[in-house]
This record gives structure tokens, sequence and C-alpha cells, in this order.
């Protein structure tokens, strides 16, 4: 294979790779080819043990250095990040099946600008004065203790890095928990922030399954949890927080809308409709996948995008004019397939694709269903798979109420070239990242995050310090205290 997959530890806690093999054995699998690419163990009782406590332990001097000394940590790392992009981009593809074609430019580029954003931001969260006739008051923004991180499988890098930058500015430790799927990209984002002068313990990464995940989350010395994972996880991990009384961060998943109108430019609509369907193989959460069209420009927006699809180069992820990789696991090429079946069985109109690619690596067809209904199973599920459902609309009112009507929130797009509908349409769709006349953009100055059932709480931008921070405040007396006895 050429590269080194097989990392020194499964864990990385305390400063250091750490190993105990009395955990169950985890085997990564290489979502191109299907071969073993690692071999590493879940977290023991031992091994969360040695996370928390050293986690704790370093929390209270990290909260006590000067916030540019933070960040000016956080910033090396993201400097040392840029520098190693391609063997990052190389792991994350290994640890993921996604194309070098977006690996090279997306994952360890967008943790080094999470780490950077944050680490020039950790100088400056301050508290403020208030003025209370002659007392006064004062707010102080302190860091809430220990995180715990739990990541999805799609942008391990990214995730571990979107929770652990905004976590350690503001001064707090986290344990970062990846998906069992994709466990081999945080060791790397610990190793180089420790390499840029992280104190040990800070930043622990172990690995495990949904009990490594419920013993942290569950373990009272823990303040906060952010996850990043489904609806189903995020109600559990909810629930046990608040036993807690926790502070939480859900992003989760769902089923989001993209509607086009028939002023909409033809080209940059099935570019989104691309963008918010297939990158990444369709495993993104924030995925426009009920892609609304107006009814007029419907067969000449399909005729387009059957046309671009064609174009897409499937194939070895490793090769960098690949644009279209395999699924992450089987088990979620399984659960794609299903939804096909019962997307044809349902009696939508398969435009293209609709098949598994024999081989050895996980591979999809990139499908199009058409004249897909909102009754559909295709229409109301998270699918998390390369599958585009292209629903008609005639009306601007109708087509905001049906995009509404979904339990989930997390993303939401318009293409028109009428300013004031985009506005207007974009002011009433129910989600909390929207897009006009674009799709899927996520740079760290923008808050992202859903409504509904999509989560609760923001990542990225000024907004997340306010989800890994607490406001002490503190009135001052200047006089003397009047009793009432
Ligand atoms: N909103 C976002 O930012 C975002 C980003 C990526 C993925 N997602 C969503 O994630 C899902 C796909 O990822 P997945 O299959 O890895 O999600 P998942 O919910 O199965 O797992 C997420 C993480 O939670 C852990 N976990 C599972 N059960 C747990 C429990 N009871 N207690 C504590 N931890 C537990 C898992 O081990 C994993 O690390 C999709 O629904 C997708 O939409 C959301």
């Amino acid at each position: 294979m050429g590269y080194d997959t097989q990392p020194k530890a499964s864990h990385f806690v305390d400063g250091q790779y750490i190993e105990d093999t009395s955990g169950a054995v985890m085997e990564v699998v290489y979502p191109a080819t299907g071969a073993v690419i690692a071999r590493l163990h879940e977290a023991t009782p031992a091994i969360i043990e040695k996370a928390i406590t050293s986690g704790r332990r370093a929390q209270a001097e990290w909260a006590g250095m000067m916030g540019v000394e933070r960040g000016r940590i956080l910033r090396r790392a993201a400097d040392i990040m840029r520098e190693r992009n391609y063997d990052l981009s190389v792991l994350e593809t290994h640890d993921t099946g996604k194309p070098m074609s977006e690996t090279l430019y997306v994952d360890a580029t967008s943790g080094a600008d999470a780490l950077e954003y944050f680490g020039g931001l950790a100088g400056s969260l301050t508290g403020e004065h208030v003025p209370l006739g002659g007392d006064w008051g004062y707010t102080v923004r302190e860091p809430l203790g220990l995180c715990v991180g739990l990541g999805a499988w799609n942008y391990p890098t990214q995730i571990a890095c979107w929770k652990g930058a905004p976590a350690l500015a503001c001064g707090n430790a986290m344990i970062f928990k990846p998906s069992e799927t994709t466990p081999l990209c945080a060791l790397k984002v610990a190793e180089i922030l420790h390499e840029a002068g992280l104190p040990a313990g800070l930043y622990n990464v172990i690995q495990g399954a949904g009990d490594v995940g419920r013993a942290l989350v569950g373990d009272e010395r823990v303040d906060k949890v952010s996850l990043t994972g489904s609806v189903p996880t995020g109600k559990r991990v909810y629930a046990s927080a608040a036993e807690g009384m926790k502070h939480v961060t859900m992003e989760l998943g769902g089923k989001s809308p993209l509607v086009v109108f028939e002023d909409a430019d033809l080209d940059n609509a099935v570019g989104g409709a691309i963008l918010g369907n297939f990158y990444s193989t369709g495993q993104v959460c924030s995925n426009g996948t009920r892609v609304f069209v107006h009814k007029s420009i419907k067969e000449a927006f399909l005729k387009r995008l059957a046309e671009r699809l064609g174009s897409a180069k499937i194939g070895d992820p490793l090769d960098e004019t690949v644009n279209f990789g395999p699924m992450v696991s089987s088990s979620q090429r399984d659960i794609v397939l299903d939804y096909i079946a019962k997307g044809k069985a349902e009696g939508a109109r398969l435009v293209c694709g609709g098949s598994v690619i024999a081989g050895d690596g996980f591979y999809i067809q990139p499908t199009v269903f058409a004249d897909v209904t909102d009754d559909m199973v295709i229409a109301r599920e998270e699918i998390f798979g390369p599958v585009m459902a292209v629903l008609d609309f005639e009306d601007e009112a109708d087509v905001i109420a049906r995009a509404n009507n979904t339990e989930y929130g997390l993303s939401a797009g318009v293409f028109t070239r009428d300013i004031s509908r985009a506005h207007r349409v974009i002011g009433q769709l129910q989600a909390g990242s929207c897009f006009i006349n674009s799709y899927n953009d996520a740079p760290v100055e923008l808050p992202f995050g859903g409504s509904k059932l999509s989560g609760v709480g923001r990542e990225n931008s000024k907004t997340a310090i306010e989800h890994y921070s607490q406001l002490k405040s503190v009135y001052v007396r200047m006089g003397d205290v009047e009793a009432p006895f």
C-alpha cells in the first residue's frame, strides 16, 4: 500500500501514545479496497480514567495562562497542520475513502482554519464592566472545565479541530473520541497540538464505540459534551448529559431543502445541487437532499444534471483526478442501497445511477430520483449517501411550507436571480445554516449548526465561544451594606 496507516498506539493521553491491549480490537478498513489498514484497541476503563484525570489536572493550569499564550500554541498547531497537509490528506483519505481531490483542500485545511481563528480569539475573551449607580459589576468569561467531543465518521480531522480549537482557546481541556469507523486522523491532531506546545493532558484522544462515549458522557467530572452524529444518538447523549446538567452542543442530521426557482442560473443551480448531494459521496450532514425544482425548468435541470454527473470521475481516491469515492463502510453502503430500493419501489423516477459498483470497495453510483413526492421515504429520512431526490413545485408559499415540513432544520438553500425573493424565502426557511446561490460552504467565520431535531448550539465563529465558556458576574458595592435588621 505504501502508506503507514498504523498509529504508534490506539490512544493519545497525557501527551503521549498509550496502549491497553485488553481493549476490544478495532479494525480500520480502507473503504476503497476493503483492506484492513490498521488495528487498534477500544479504550478500557483504565484508559478512560487516565484521560479524565490527566484532563482535569492539566485544565486548571491551562485556564490560568494568558489567552494570548494559549492562542499562540493553537496558531502554531495550525501552521504545522498546513505544512503537513499532504500527509494528513492521505491519512484522511484512508480513514474515510474521500478522494484526495477533496481532502487536499478541505479537511486539514478546515481544521487549521479553526485552530488559527480560535487561536486569534483566545486573547480577547474578556468580560465587561457594568456601571450600577454608585456601585458596579463586572463579568468574567470562564472555561467550563473538561469537555468531551464525540465525532462522526465523515470529517474526522475537521470535527476534531472544530471542537478542540474553541474548547482549548477558552481554557478547557478536551477528551475527543472519534467515530469507531474513522479513528486515525484525530490522533494526528493530538500529536500536532502537543508538538506545537500544548501541555500534556489537554487534548486526549481515546478510541471506542458507543460504550466508551457513554462512559465519558456519564462521568460527573465531565462538564460539557459536544456531539457530531445522528439524531437518535443525539437524543441519548443529550438525555445522559442532562442528568449532570452538563452543557451540550449537538450537531446532528438533516434532510435539508434546496429550492431552485425558475429564474435561477441553471448551471449554478445544478452545481449547487451536485455540491449538496454528491460531495464526499453524499456523506454530509447539511446536504440539500430534497431538491425542489420549479416545474417549468425541471426537465432542463434534470438533463443538465445527468450530463454533468456523466463526467464524474469515480475510482481510486488516491488518484487526484478522481472526484467521487466510495462510501465509508460496507454497512453504510447497504443502508443507502436499501433506500435506493425503497425509492424505486415507491415509484420515484430513476434519472441516473441506482446501483452498486462491482469491486472490493464500497462504491455506489451517484443517484438521482425525480418525480419524488413529499410522502416518500426517500424524501423524509436522512439517507447519508449519494442519493438526490428532485421534487416539483409551482408556488413560492407552497414550496416554503413543504420545505419546512420536516422534523430536521440543519440547512436550506435557494437559487434565484431575484434578490428580494432570495432573502424573503431564506427568512422563512427553518434551518440554522443557509445558502443563497450556493451550497454547503462552511467557513470558520460563520456559525454552523441546526434548529429543530438537527441540534442545539453552534460551532465556529465567535458564537462558539459562548458554548465553551460561562460568565461569572460580580457585584461590587462601594458603600455600606444596608441590612433590614
Ligand atoms: N450537524 C453536523 O455537523 C454533522 C456533521 C457530520 C455528521 N452528522 C451526522 O452524523 C451522522 C453520521 O455519523 P455517525 O453514523 O458516526 O453518527 P452516530 O450517531 O452513529 O455516532 C456519532 C458518535 O457518537 C458515538 N456514540 C454512539 N452512541 C453513543 C452513546 N450512547 N453515547 C455516547 N456516544 C455515542 C459514536 O461512537 C460516534 O463517535 C449523520 O446523521 C449525520 O447527519 C452531523
